[in-house]
């Protein structure tokens, strides 16, 4: 078992400006997510959200974070959310251990002091997507199964944007300090996310692209401020920050999926400034 965690400062338009493209993949890209038996995190100070991906096979997995955060324990400041994106495996919290589908994701409250990641097959792992936020309170942990998150359907075929986004932690839903997060599901022959774009400059948000058409699929990843924009390309389980000046929308070269999660001033998930397609550059 190996643990990684690296640190991203935060960013400015002015500084993405001169980035070229090696340094937007290291300045935004989590190249490495998933990998068996490990876990690799990000603490990115655009919000101090720490995401990243946690793979158990032969042994349980636990994130323990003390002294890098100034605490006794991982969660004594902060709230967890996590999606599964692999098969099947379970979550111990604080001692009770909950099954885990693939798609089923969980909330659990600050104060937690141990969540145990298990796979029920080290062959075939589990692939706990995780994101935890700064938190000022406590509250209850939740079990978010995919069949009971909201389902938004959005976009149509003819501007290739059909796609379902399915609400996982949601503030209009149930209590949550900061994070929301999500999971949004394009439908085969659609292959553009989040387009129309929008910026939210009172949240930062972070994307994992998922579930690719082929081996081959890359997603292309647009961010920057609407009239100067910069794109990285993706291959398959990368992450991608943020800031909250940015845009964040992609284009695949088959339909795909990811996972957003968001943390800022506000919890309000409608409250996005939809970008004009004159000002896009
Ligand atoms: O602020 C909201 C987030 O960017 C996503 O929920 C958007 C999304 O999933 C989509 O348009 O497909
Ligand atoms: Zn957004």
């Amino acid at each position: 078992m190996s643990f990684n965690m690296v640190t991203r400062y935060a960013h400015s338009p002015e500084d993405m400006d001169h980035y070229n493209t090696d340094q937007m993949r290291e300045q935004f890209l989590m190249e490495k997510i998933f990998s068996a038996g490990d876990i690799y995190l990000t603490y990115t100070y655009n919000d101090r959200m720490i995401f990243g991906g946690v793979t158990p096979t032969t042994e349980p997995l636990e994130i323990k974070l003390d002294k890098q955060l100034g605490v006794d324990f991982f969660l004594q400041r902060r709230e967890l959310g996590f999606i599964n994106i692999g098969e099947g495996g379970s979550v111990t919290i604080d001692g009770k251990k909950e099954h885990i589908e693939p798609h089923d994701g969980y909330y659990i409250g600050m104060g937690t002091k141990h969540v145990v990641f298990e796979s029920d097959d080290a062959d075939k792992p589990a692939k706990f997507y995780v994101v935890a936020t700064p938190a000022h309170k406590t509250y209850p942990s939740k079990k978010l199964a995919y069949k009971d998150s909201i389902s938004m359907p959005l976009g149509d075929q003819k501007h290739m944007n059909k796609r379902v986004i399915h609400k996982y932690i949601d503030a209009s839903q149930m209590d949550t300090c900061q994070l929301q997060m999500g999971y949004t599901v394009l439908e085969p022959g659609n292959s553009w996310n989040t387009m129309p774009a929008h910026t939210h400059a009172r949240r930062m948000e972070t994307y994992l692209y998922t579930e690719f058409g082929d081996p081959d699929t890359r997603v292309a990843h647009f961010m920057g401020t609407p009239n100067n924009t910069k794109h990285i390309f993706l291959e398959p389980d990368q992450a991608v920050v943020n800031p909250s000046f940015s845009i964040h929308c992609g284009v695949g070269t088959t339909n795909y999926s990811f996972i957003w999660a968001m943390c800022g001033e506000n919890q309000t998930y409608d409250d996005m400034d939809q970008v004009d397609m004159h000002d896009l550059r």
